[in-house]
């Protein structure tokens, strides 16, 4: 056992109905590390997030969170507490911010629990001015924080749906980093975001990673954002894993390159895709 252990899953299976979508799956993540979960549309990825942060209780397995204060296990812990008692945020394949919400107000209610127990959850507590209006204080410098780091300070009071599509999704990891969290799962960042969009993306995983001291499963399609940021990536196909290891073992080994391809004589891989896996595109 390292001792950056963060995450440990052993043994996940979630069933539906008869569909196996994740079938006795386990895998260790680190804490400091970008972890990437790759794998053909329907291999079981997000439901692997959902099994995480409480959308689905799993079948069968265990999920342990080594946090600073011992062992937490997630599958047993309902779902809306997961993020204050285990430290654990999400972001999601499609965004789901407070549109009409401003930016900032949207990084705000993210800091609601602390917000609440700072006023002792009372009326009363609102009025117990010192408390309270300290720990107010801190959500806004928190929150500036992050703006600043998102590159959405000036649009801070703009209504969240208003942003641009690639300010959003920056605007939904600044809302799961002002939870604190220990774990950050990110499903697929970089969808719909230009070259350009992508490249800062990569700069601000890679700081959560060293400066925040963040561990982050990433679900990612862009093989450029994984190849490029991941430092331990996991391959699942049909609910199975069939890798487990650094970037460059990964996108060599040939039951991924298989998986990518299929079986089929027609199957073509998209060009970016092959070139980040290594890949003759046509070859089967
Ligand atoms: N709530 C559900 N009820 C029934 N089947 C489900 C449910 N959620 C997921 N599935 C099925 O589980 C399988 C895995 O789905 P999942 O969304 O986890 O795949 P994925 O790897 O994230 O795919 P993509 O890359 O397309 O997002 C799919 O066959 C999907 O249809």
């Amino acid at each position: 056992m390292t001792d950056n252990k963060l995450l440990e899953v052993e043994h996940l299976t979630m069933r539906f109905g008869g569909l196996v979508a994740i079938d006795d799956l386990s895998f260790t993540a680190n804490t400091r590390e970008i972890t990437a979960i790759i794998g053909p549309n329907g291999a079981g990825k997000t439901t692997v997030f959902n099994c995480l942060t409480g959308f689905y209780v799993p079948t069968e397995g265990r999920l342990t969170l080594h946090a600073n204060d011992g062992p937490r296990l997630l599958e047993r812990t309902e779902g809306f507490r997961i993020p204050r008692n285990n430290g654990v945020a999400r972001t999601f394949q499609n965004i789901r911010l407070f549109t009409g919400m401003t930016v900032l107000e949207n990084l705000i209610v993210a800091q609601h629990n602390r917000l609440m127990e700072a006023s002792a959850f009372s009326i009363a507590g609102l009025f117990n001015l010192g408390r309270y209006a300290r720990a107010e204080k801190e959500a806004i410098e928190k929150a500036k924080f992050w703006l600043n780091k998102v590159g959405l300070y000036d649009q801070a009071d703009w209504s969240a749906g208003n942003l641009p599509y690639g300010s959003q999704r920056r605007l939904e990891i600044a809302r799961a980093m002002c939870t604190d969290p220990s774990l950050l799962c990110l499903d697929e960042p970089a969808a719909g975001l230009n070259p350009r969009e992508s490249a800062e993306l990569n700069i601000l995983l890679q700081s959560i990673r060293d400066d925040q001291g963040v561990g982050c499963l990433l679900i990612e399609h862009d093989m450029s954002v994984v190849m490029q940021i991941s430092d331990h990536v996991i391959v699942l196909d049909y609910g199975r894993k069939i890798a487990d290891g650094n970037p460059e073992a990964v996108k060599n080994d040939p039951a991924v390159i298989r998986a990518y391809l299929g079986e089929e004589e027609d199957d073509e891989l998209p060009p970016e895709v092959a070139a980040d896996l290594n890949v003759d595109p046509n070859a089967h």
